[in-house]
């Protein structure tokens, strides 16, 4: 089943304090997208609406055609998972798959039992004993098992180590092949994860300053290196994210398409025209003044 997600000039406020503004974009395909933002830019909020644990301000929302809040047949089909603290937990994973098993009617428990190997996880310890990335590695097995039509990780994976990540990610996309979905991971760890994305959401103070499929974007962005004066001329109608100098060698890197006529100009200059990341352009994009 493919789900439909549909946000119109969405806001949030806590106070007289705009959490979100005026948000609009709609996700209508089983994808991985990535949403990623600046610590306070609004995601937490973004995907609490989406997981119906709020309500918005204003604007409308819509899963399937219908309002999410309060809406059980369509909660049913979103899972929100976050990095649980289970300190006080004393029940056991066995305990919680039981749980999980009862009210996700996709959940896998062969694949969760997997996962658990995976990750060696005790199945028979209270959860409180478990360490951090133990407890993530949990929420994270219970997000993937539960196989819902709408998936929603948020920074579920902080807690764990490195190659635990990477499993973490390898399983993702193995299973995200066999079982598409929407799935919506919110990250800080931008270089690490940007491969796992078919398209990027990004959001600054509140407001979605981009939606993007990840392969045009990352192809928009470019650094142009060479002579000072001949790196001037060429950038100076582009949107310009970040300069740097040494001498009289110049790098600009910019964002939007180049056409024809520029890379011909850049050759006949002799500027060198590279790649630039999904996590540069995330830091230029959102680095204005506060
Ligand atoms: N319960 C709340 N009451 C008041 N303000 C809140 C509340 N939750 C979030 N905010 C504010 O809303 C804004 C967005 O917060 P949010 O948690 O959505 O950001 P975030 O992008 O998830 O940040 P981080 O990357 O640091 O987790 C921040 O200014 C935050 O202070």
């Amino acid at each position: 089943m493919t789900m439909q997600i549909e946000v119109k000039n969405l806001s949030l406020k806590f106070g007289k304090h705009f959490a979100l503004k005026d948000i609009s974009f709609q996700l209508k395909e089983n994808k991985i997208y990535g949403l990623i933002g600046r610590n306070g830019a609004g995601k937490t909020s973004l995907l609490s609406l989406l997981a119906s644990f709020r309500e918005a301000t204003d604007g409308t929302l819509r899963i399937n055609g219908e309002v999410p809040f309060e809406n059980a047949k369509i909660m049913q089909q979103v899972n929100f998972v976050f990095n649980k603290d289970y300190k006080d937990e004393t029940d056991k994973l066995s305990d919680l798959l039981e749980d999980v098993r009862r009210y996700r009617p996709n959940f896998d428990l062969e694949y969760a039992n997997y996962l658990i190997q995976k990750f060696k996880l005790p199945k028979n310890k209270p959860l409180k004993q478990l360490s951090k990335g133990m407890q993530s590695a949990v929420s994270v097995t219970l997000g993937l098992a539960s196989r819902t039509p709408i998936t929603i990780f948020d920074e579920a994976y902080n807690g764990m180590d490195a190659p635990t990540r990477e499993i973490f990610y390898k399983e993702l996309l193995e299973d995200q092949s066999e079982h598409p979905r929407i799935m919506i991971l919110s990250t800080h760890l931008v270089s690490e994860m940007d491969y796992l994305f078919d398209e990027v959401l990004i959001i600054d103070k509140g407001q979605l300053i981009l939606h993007e499929d990840y392969e045009t974007l990352v192809t928009k962005g470019a650094s142009i290196t060479g002579e000072a004066a001949a790196v001037d001329t060429f950038a100076h109608s582009k949107k310009i994210l970040n300069t740097k100098q040494l001498g009289n060698t110049k790098s600009v890197m910019i964002y939007g398409e180049l056409s024809d006529d520029d890379r011909k100009l850049a050759k006949t200059k002799s500027l060198e025209i590279g790649p630039i990341s999904l996590q540069d352009l995330f830091i230029h994009l959102t680095e204005g003044e506060d």
